[in-house]
């Protein structure tokens, strides 16, 4: 063991917390941490740092601040919850990253639920955070990849990871998460570093929650609470926004209970009256009232999202019809699939150096080196264990996935943990009814993996292409294994297409496998492969 804890980040002790002083990327202040190793090797915190000032105005005592949080409620009636600020479906051009920037200045930690109602869930204000896990199985390394996950994570959604610590236990304690001794040394950890919240990494019940926050004093989430605001923080799509809501409300219900028992309470009148819901019965608490409106706002969002749903259909239908082949971009988040998507392209897809830029499926034309058309989707990344919560509302990107001719499964090779995160991936589209598309694995960020680790992934994935989106390293080998594996038109046409129908022949050109061309006086002569429809089109035009 001893020899595990030289070779490791983590001071390690069976008696005393471990702590990780590693989770901590990004340092501003010069301090004892200040020569942390990055989570991923290239990781270089170029996102701009937003300032963090506090949304409302100094001074501003709690009294005031809950006063306008209520006005802000009050003001909103129903209609103005149908008219939350969605922006326009965007299924192509999501690149304003200086919108998302100023977004996450005025409110880092924004989320929807303040459309709804009054509850601590939305002062949730992440600053300054101290990692807490557990150290369950023997492999050390596992551990540290998923601590390092989540601070990455929590850098993510803006805030600053000041320390870490692990407990080394076989399970959760029921009651406190932490064993509770283990809770009170991390309750003088927090106090010492002045951080504001505890991030677990797991999910906790949310009575492990209130009785860790009892000993620690400070806010305390999980995994999924962290997962979910990062999702608020980036869904640009009317429809991502909806469902990520609709995730949030129901992480949120059986969570009603508020950041301590002290901080629930009975609703006052002022409440009750504002808020124009004439059901509420005297003696009600303020709790039962939420719960109500949120039940409400959920079933609104399941309407509007089930509306919503057609216009995807229909494009991807169009598709369909057209016969135009998809390749759906899948992977672990921040592996590099929308650089690699760029450079496949030239698209301008957002590529951020934070987990989860994408959040919506972007999607892109291409031509395969023999001038067959297809489309690109780009989709959302995958983490470990993706909470249930969350599979629901990434149906659209994972329906976009399922849909597709073929999958490309981009993997970070410089990734301390590649194959976990293999795995990962394909334990999530395995759960996703009838997924069965062929795939290709693109090993990416070859400029900074080892030769080894790329030789030991290439032995284990049949379809495979080594790449680099950074220097554009294999690229062209990719692009002809895609146009290898796309679906080859069935039909085979020999045929004479009239000069008055060059649409025929261009479509030939861009849908089909042309073999050769020739120009005869009473038309184009092409030797093709196409698909049934447009072999049927061709048949037809023939005189
Ligand atoms: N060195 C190196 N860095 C890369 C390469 N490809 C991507 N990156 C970097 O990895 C980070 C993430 O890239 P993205 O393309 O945003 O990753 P993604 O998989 O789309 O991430 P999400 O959409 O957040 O899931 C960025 O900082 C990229 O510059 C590569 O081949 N080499
Ligand atoms: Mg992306």
């Amino acid at each position: 063991m001893a020899q595990h804890a030289k070779s490791s980040p983590w001071r390690e002790g069976r008696d005393t917390l471990i702590r990780m002083p590693h989770a901590r990327p990004r340092t501003r202040e010069p301090g004892v941490h200040a020569h942390l190793t990055p989570f991923v090797p290239d990781h270089e915190f170029e996102t701009p740092n937003a300032p963090r000032e506090a949304v409302e105005p100094e001074g501003a005592s709690s009294g005031a601040r809950e006063a306008s949080i209520m006005e802000r409620v009050l003001s909103r009636g129903d209609a103005s919850i149908s008219a939350t600020t969605y922006e326009s479906d965007a299924d192509g051009e999501q690149l304003d990253l200086a919108e998302r920037h100023s977004l996450r200045r005025v409110d880092q930690l924004r989320t929807d639920l303040e459309d709804v109602t009054e509850v601590e869930y939305r002062e949730l204000r992440l600053e300054n955070v101290v990692l807490a896990g557990l150290f369950t199985t023997g492999n050390v390394e596992d551990a540290e990849n998923s601590m390092r996950e989540l601070a990455a994570l929590a850098e993510t959604a803006g805030s600053r990871v000041l320390d870490g610590v692990m407990q080394r236990r076989a399970h959760p304690d029921p009651a406190t998460f932490l064993g509770s001794g283990k809770a009170r040394e991390l309750a003088e950890i927090v106090a010492d570093l002045r951080a504001d919240t505890v991030i677990c990494d797991g999910q906790l019940a949310p009575s492990q929650r209130r009785a860790l926050e009892d000993i620690i004093k400070v806010k305390v989430i999980d995994r999924t609470a962290l997962i979910l605001d990062i999702f608020a923080q980036h869904a640009k799509s009317r429809e991502g926004k909806a469902q990520v809501e609709l995730a949030q409300l129901e992480y949120l219900l059986p969570r009603l209970r508020g950041w301590g028992e002290s901080m629930s309470r009975q609703a006052g009148g002022r409440v009750a009256g504002g808020a124009g819901i004439g059901s509420r019965g005297p003696g009600e608490t303020k709790i039962e009232l939420d719960r109500r409106r949120i039940r409400t706002r959920m079933a609104k969002l399941r309407r509007d999202i089930k509306a919503m749903a057609p216009s995807r259909e229909a494009k991807r239908a169009d598709r369909k019809r057209n016969k135009v082949p998809s390749v759906a971009i899948a992977g672990y988040t921040n592996a590099g699939k929308s650089s690699l998507l760029n450079r496949l392209t030239g698209a301008g897809v957002l590529v951020e150096n934070a987990l989860f830029a994408t959040l919506d499926p972007t999607v892109r034309r291409s031509v395969t080196p023999d001038g067959r058309e297809f489309t690109f989707a780009d989709t959302v990344g995958f983490v470990r264990s993706l909470p249930t919560e969350l599979v629901e509302a990434f149906r659209s990107t994972l329906e976009e996935v399922a849909g597709a001719d073929l999958l490309l499964h981009v993997v970070d090779a410089s990734h301390p943990d590649p194959e976990g995160q293999i795995r990962a991936v394909r334990a999530v589209l395995s759960d996703i009814d009838g997924f069965d598309v062929p795939e290709i694995v693109a090993l990416n960020k070859a400029d900074l993996a080892s030769p080894e680790t790329l030789a030991r992934l290439r032995s284990q994935v049949e379809h495979s292409a080594v790449v680099s989106a950074r220097t554009g390293e294999g690229i062209e080998e990719l692009r002809a294994l895609i146009a290898d594996m796309l679906p080859r038109p069935s039909v085979e046409v020999d045929i004479v297409v009239p000069y008055t129908r060059g649409d025929l022949v261009s479509r030939v050109h861009t849908q089909g496998e042309l073999m050769s061309e020739e120009f005869l006086p009473e038309g184009t002569r092409l030797v093709a492969r196409v698909d049934e429809s447009l072999a049927a089109d061709l048949a037809s035009a023939r005189q």
